[in-house]
């Protein structure tokens, strides 16, 4: 189920009726000395989980009994070793993939202390359209499509990957 949402399938194959797990998505935003967004945070999947090396937002599932807020937070702080501040939530998306139906909570993020440590050995950049860092996840696209709107910007999403 989504919740009347609408579902986006990766691979155009409906397959009905699926529970949805429910994910903490941060999209961790540089802002220049006038407030303007700058530079987001991507990561590779690292090795041994599914789409293992392409490029996401950091996040992760939500804990039975977890807050959006809650999820994140922690998700943020076992990866990347940070505690965030204000969590703006942004969109939702549901994405149904072969191993799972997700809904994808993605939150800005402008504020965090700490130093990113790479606790699950994957890479970390930091980006603006068009991203260099390719592949990037079915999921994390339309994020790159909601900056390009929200700038003005019409170019391609990504330098490598034809969209
Ligand atoms: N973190 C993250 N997950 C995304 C994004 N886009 C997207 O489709 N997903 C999907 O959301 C799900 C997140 O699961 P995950 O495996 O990263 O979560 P987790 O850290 O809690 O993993 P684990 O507890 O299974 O090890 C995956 O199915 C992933 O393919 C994104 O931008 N960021």
């Amino acid at each position: 189920m989504s919740d009347g949402q609408p579902i986006t399938s990766v691979d155009g194959i409906d397959r009905g009726e699926r529970p949805v797990t429910e994910v903490a998505v941060g999209v961790l935003i540089r802002r220049d000395a006038a407030g303007q967004e700058g530079d987001f945070l991507l990561t590779s999947r690292p090795a041994g989980k599914v789409y293992a090396g392409y490029w996401e937002f950091p996040g992760g599932k939500f804990e039975p009994g977890e807050t959006l807020e809650q999820a994140l937070r922690r998700e943020l702080q076992e990866e990347l070793g940070i505690t965030i501040g204000a969590v703006h939530p942004w969109h939702q998306e549901v994405f149904d993939y072969p191993h799972a139906r997700v809904r994808l909570h993605f939150c800005k993020v402008y504020d965090w202390t700490g130093t990113f440590e790479m606790r699950e050995a994957q890479q970390m950049a930091w980006s603006n359209l068009p991203v260099a860092s390719t592949p990037v996840l079915p999921g994390t696209l339309p994020v790159l499509r909601w900056f390009a709107a929200e700038r003005g910007l019409t170019g391609p999403l990504t330098l490598h990957d034809g969209v």
